[in-house]
């Protein structure tokens, strides 16, 4: 039986759901520049579902800090809230490759960079994530990435994890987000392209023995994988 679904909606949509209520009210503390830019996004962009849940990303800013990261990839922008949050939890000569092909998103995105004292460590690379992943790697840039975080085209979510890992540092993490995907990954009646490659993709974390795993049911899920 598919579990309730609001269980898994971001905190900006759950407001009906108490527990996660009590979750933001006592947890979330959310920079003015992220909510100014969550708020803009909500009102702009009919696709607004889009964006990470705030806490979500509370929860990667320490994970970065605990990383002591300084090189940080996201695979899929949007309006660049995610990829915001994590260049104010990197130090100042660190760097977040964003990887989108959303013009109109991205354009967005870069007037709220550009209006924080973060912008010089973002590199925006816009066009198909695993042209910009292929390139790091033939770049030679194997191996020494703290932290990518992969929330894009659900179907590529397998290519994408492959490049992450050989990317990846030892002790690096990678966050793979929507694992749970409403509940859909636990209906074995839902069958359509994303859920497939979902639940594959989770699979093969599953039994991957070179990565340690968690997978968190913190906004729509996510699942962590760090290198040994
Ligand atoms: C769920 S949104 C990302 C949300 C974002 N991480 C945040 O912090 O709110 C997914 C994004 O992936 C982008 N995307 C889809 N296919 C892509 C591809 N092949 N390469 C790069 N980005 C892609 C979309 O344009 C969209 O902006």
């Amino acid at each position: 039986m598919r579990p309730p679904v609001s269980v898994f909606k971001k905190s900006f949509m759950a407001m009906d759901n108490p527990i996660l209520n009590y979750v933001i009210d006592h947890s979330l503390r959310e920079p003015a520049i992220l909510k100014d830019l969550r708020e803009t996004t909500m009102s702009t962009f009919r696709e607004y579902e889009l964006l990470i849940a705030p806490e979500q990303a509370q929860f990667f800013r320490i994970l970065l800090k605990m990383l002591d990261a300084k090189k940080a990839i996201e695979v899929g922008v949007f309006t660049g809230y995610n990829t915001l949050s994590m260049s104010l939890a990197l130090p100042d000569d660190g760097k977040v490759i964003a990887c989108d092909v959303c013009e109109k998103c991205t354009n967005f995105a870069e007037q709220y960079w550009s209006k924080s004292d973060i912008n010089h460590k973002i590199d925006l690379r816009l066009q198909p994530a695993l042209k910009t992943l292929d390139s790091l790697i033939e770049a030679g840039e194997s191996g020494t990435y703290d932290f990518i975080f992969i929330d894009a085209d659900k179907e590529n979510n397998s290519n994408y994890y492959d490049r992450a890992y050989t990317l990846l540092r030892k002790g690096g993490i990678i966050a793979i987000d929507n694992v749970i995907w409403g509940g859909k990954v636990a209906d074995e009646m839902e069958t359509d392209i994303k859920t497939t490659a979902i639940r594959a993709c989770n699979d093969n974390i599953y039994s991957d023995q070179n990565v340690d795993i968690s997978m968190l049911t913190l906004g729509d899920g996510v699942m962590l994988a760090m290198k040994k």
